[in-house]
């Protein structure tokens, strides 16, 4: 992946190179911290009451969410991943930082939304569940949107993304699975998502992209999520 071309986050995120290397210190450093599972949710009213800023992590299933918080946590089965997808059916809670001490965060790894295999009235509840969520979360400070780079925006995700423009959810686009793709193609995709991203009032201007496998992106996104971290 050493030919991955840089993202637009590297040069719109930060003012400069001495910015740039303070967030992704930060960032390295927030996720070295203790990462440790908190519970997992099957409804809204079961949800931690916690002060800490809370990052989802929504998208399409078996597009990469879990696989995701393990990358960013360098935790090989924090979060549990699968071939098949609707691994994921509830919403799972892990707190990233120091024990009693801020900086930290919450992350919550999401069941995934369209076609997964298992029943369809559970697949039903926890699609409903995923929405009301991402709509009314007060705590709820970014969502990681992630969309599987060798496929682009599909029609659900679009669903998604006017609903939060909507809710005005602050929400990131995060291509995935970069290593299944060469380096033209991913140039290809990640102008096309840009560009729809583009009209999308809630959505945050820098798409990252990233492979859980190869590394690439982490850091990045990393250095971003730590910058909402509490206080
Ligand atoms: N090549 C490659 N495979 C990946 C990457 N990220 C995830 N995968 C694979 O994609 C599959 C799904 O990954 P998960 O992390 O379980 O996906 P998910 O979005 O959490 O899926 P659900 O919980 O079922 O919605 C697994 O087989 C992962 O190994 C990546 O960056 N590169
Ligand atoms: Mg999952």
């Amino acid at each position: 992946m050493a030919d991955l071309p840089e993202t637009p986050a590297f040069g719109a995120a930060f003012s400069d190179e001495e910015e740039a290397a303070r967030a992704l210190e930060a960032g390295r450093w927030l996720f070295s911290q203790t990462c440790s599972f908190v519970m997992g949710c099957v409804s809204l009213d079961t949800l931690p009451d916690h002060d800490l800023s809370e990052i989802a992590f929504a998208g399409r299933s078996n597009v990469g969410k879990s696989s995701l918080v393990n990358a960013l946590t360098g935790r090989k089965t924090l979060a549990r991943t699968s071939n098949t997808p609707g691994r994921t059916q509830e919403l799972n809670y892990f707190r990233l930082g120091p024990e009693a001490q801020d900086p930290a965060l919450m992350m919550v790894d999401l069941p995934g939304y369209g076609f997964a295999e298992a029943p369809k009235d559970a697949v039903k509840r926890w699609t409903r569940l995923i929405m009301a969520y991402l709509r009314g979360r007060p705590a709820l400070r970014r969502v990681c949107l992630l969309i599987d780079s060798r496929h682009g925006i599909k029609e659900n995700d679009r669903d998604v993304m006017r609903m939060l423009d909507e809710a005005a959810v602050s929400y990131q686009i995060v291509l995935t699975k970069a290593d299944k793709l060469k380096a033209a193609e991913i140039t290809d995709v990640l102008a096309r998502v840009v560009a729809e991203t583009a009209k999308h009032v809630a959505a945050h201007p820098d798409v990252i992209v990233t492979s859980s496998q190869s590394g690439a992106g982490i850091d990045l996104l990393r250095a971003q999520l730590a910058a909402l971290a509490s206080p």
